[in-house]
């Protein structure tokens, strides 16, 4: 479904050149969800830029449906991790949602049925008149994860989006996420430096090298669904991966020579 293909970035040229990410290759199978985990500064905003399209790649590429992505395609939704500057502070919630749909030929009512689906599957029913400011942090994102859906992408991507949310916002958020993915069939990729988070939701882990960032390794989640917060991280399993994929990360960060 979607192939990330040997993508490297070098930002700048000649002594100022700095190359971010080295060579990342990995697949998203439909309807997974794959998370990527690594510490701040890694690369992994850039890698999602490379993959999606709004940064054009120094190496490599990724490949959506068998089509090679050079411009965010129609069939890709991203959700940022900044709602506060996704959002248009004047459109009330059900006009943002819709906006993204305008001009594209989608008759009116099934616009609306859009809207109104993917905010109640968000957990927003009732709230489409408010303005964007009306709504706590959590909420403000629940709407710019219902735009994303309202345009019904095959591939979520999702950069940090709960990094500035509280924690049990956050977690509600990470539940939402999982069961949209069983609502929609929509495959995810999800990117985060929490390494809780990063086994909560995943059929598959990502793990990224310190920069120039490369695959460090890929990890098998087995855990059952539908993933509980508190039933779901008591399992022996889920104690497990979480030591194992914090083990590979930090060791890495370890093992880097001092001045890298
Ligand atoms: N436009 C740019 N020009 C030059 N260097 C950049 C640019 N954008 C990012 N970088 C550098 O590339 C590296 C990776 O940055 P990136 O934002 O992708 O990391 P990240 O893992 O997403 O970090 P965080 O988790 O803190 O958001 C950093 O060292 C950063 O300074």
């Amino acid at each position: 479904m979607l192939s990330v293909e040997g993508i490297g970035k070098i930002y700048g040229e000649g002594r100022s050149a700095y190359r971010a990410i080295d060579s990342v290759t990995f697949d998203v199978n439909e309807s997974e969800i794959v998370t990527v985990v690594g510490p701040s500064g890694c690369g992994k905003t850039t890698l999602l830029k490379c993959i999606s399209g709004l940064l054009p790649p120094t190496d490599g590429r990724s490949v959506l449906n068998g089509i090679p992505v050079t411009e965010p395609p129609e069939g890709l939704g991203i959700v940022f991790q900044d709602y506060s500057r996704s959002l248009y502070p004047w459109m009330s919630v059900a006009h943002n949602v819709a906006f993204p749909l305008a001009g594209k030929g989608i008759p009116r009512n099934e616009i609306n049925d859009r809207v109104e689906r993917t905010l109640a599957a968000v957990g927003l029913r009732g709230q489409q008149r408010k303005k964007p400011f009306q709504l706590s942090g959590g909420m403000q994102q629940r709407v710019a994860i219902a735009r994303a859906l309202a345009y019904q992408p095959k591939v979520l991507l999702m950069d940090e989006p709960f990094a500035s949310v509280d924690a049990q916002t956050r977690a509600e958020l990470e539940d939402t996420v999982v069961a949209l993915r069983a609502e929609f069939n929509v495959t995810v990729l999800f990117i985060t430096h929490d390494i809780d988070e990063a086994v909560y939701m995943a059929d598959r882990i990502v793990v990224l090298t310190p920069p120039p960032t490369t695959v460090s390794e890929i990890v098998e989640v087995s855990l059952p669904f539908p993933r509980d917060q508190i039933g779901t991280k008591e399992l022996a399993e889920f104690v497990k991966l979480r030591s194992h994929v914090y083990r590979a990360v930090k060791n890495r960060w370890d093992d880097r020579q001092p001045g890298q």
